[in-house]
């Protein structure tokens, strides 16, 4: 059964429609990508599914029950917005907020160490939170999120403001949660973060959901429009092939644009007539390039 579901989900502030029919289904041990330009209506579907604000309609369902405040025990939440207070102890109110979660102290304090130990700062335990960087007060609200083992953990932005070792090791631990049955809704505005975590992703556009599904299926959708060829010398007259609409010299290659699929072939040819071929790819769309063509280049706020 699914860890979350949500379905035909709408929600309204006043005249404005925020979420408008959101449905998705969230496997245990999934991590989900909930994407969408600025506005879009994901922190406010996450404030749905978290029970911090209710739907004007439809259902969400947890394991197929409807929510119930200890559901919030079993739920992790990392906020877009850094949600710990600057003059409070690290130690002081992670154990606090692992408590609200029906931990016992003695556990909160072990799992606590746990991760500092895990992220390589220990001696943050005693450490105020405005006494740390941007990066690591992110990385303490992320050890605020999952200190107390949720079944369901809800990442807004969670890698933003961290350097990319940072990255890989918050990587790394959202991988590790998810194979330890962690179910993950996971938003970001880095494409590239979503192609190597999730598998299902939504998109949504202002307070609709565009596209929906699994990454690999979305992408057969889209048509291959790049072609990544280098050859041993160069190569010439590929401009004027028919269908080829751009071509970009490369420190070891071209990178062309075709209209049509018939191009790339074309291309094969007129750099086999030439050259020595080393490598030649018809490229599948990134997630990146898809998003951009179904959201816009820029916010719609
Ligand atoms: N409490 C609120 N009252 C009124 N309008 C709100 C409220 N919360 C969100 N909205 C509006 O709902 C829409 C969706 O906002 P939301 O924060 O969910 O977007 P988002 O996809 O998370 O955006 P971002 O990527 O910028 O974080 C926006 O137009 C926003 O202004």
């Amino acid at each position: 059964m699914e860890a979350l579901k949500l379905d035909g989900v709408v929600k309204q502030f006043g005249e404005k429609t925020a979420v408008n029919k959101i449905s998705l289904s969230v496997e245990p041990g999934e991590i989900y990508g909930l994407l969408g330009a600025n506005g879009a209506g994901k922190t406010t579907t996450m404030r749905m599914v978290l029970g911090l604000i209710y739907p004007d309609d439809g259902k969400i369902l947890y394991s197929g029950k409807p929510f119930n405040s200890e559901l919030q025990q079993i739920m992790g939440y990392l906020p877009e917005e850094r949600g710990l207070y600057p003059k409070v102890k690290v130690s002081d109110q992670i154990i606090y907020l692992a408590r609200l979660r029906g931990m016992s102290s003695s556990d909160a304090d072990k799992s606590l160490r746990y991760w500092l130990d895990r992220f390589d700062v220990p001696d943050y335990y005693n450490k105020k939170v405005e006494e740390l960087s941007k990066g690591n007060q992110q990385k303490m609200g992320f050890i605020a999120a999952v200190v107390h083992k949720p079944r369901l953990l809800i990442l807004d932005e969670a890698f933003s403001g961290l350097d990319p070792v940072n990255v890989e090791l918050l990587k790394d631990t959202v991988r590790e949660l998810r194979d330890q049955g962690t179910s993950i809704l996971f938003s970001t505005h880095r494409m590239e973060h979503v192609e190597e975590l999730c598998r299902h992703i939504t998109i949504m556009d202002r307070s609709n959901t565009v596209v929906q599904g699994d990454i690999r299926e979305i992408k057969k959708g889209y048509p291959r429009e790049e072609v990544l060829l280098r050859t041993s010398s160069e190569v010439s007259g590929l401009e004027t092939l028919p269908g080829v609409t751009g071509v970009q010299r490369q420190e070891r290659g071209y990178l062309l644009t075709i209209s049509e699929i018939a191009a790339a072939q074309r291309i094969l040819q007129q750099a086999v007539g030439q050259s020595e071929v080393e490598h030649f790819e018809i490229k599948e769309p990134t997630l990146n390039q898809i998003f951009i063509k179904v959201v816009g280049g820029d916010s719609h706020e």
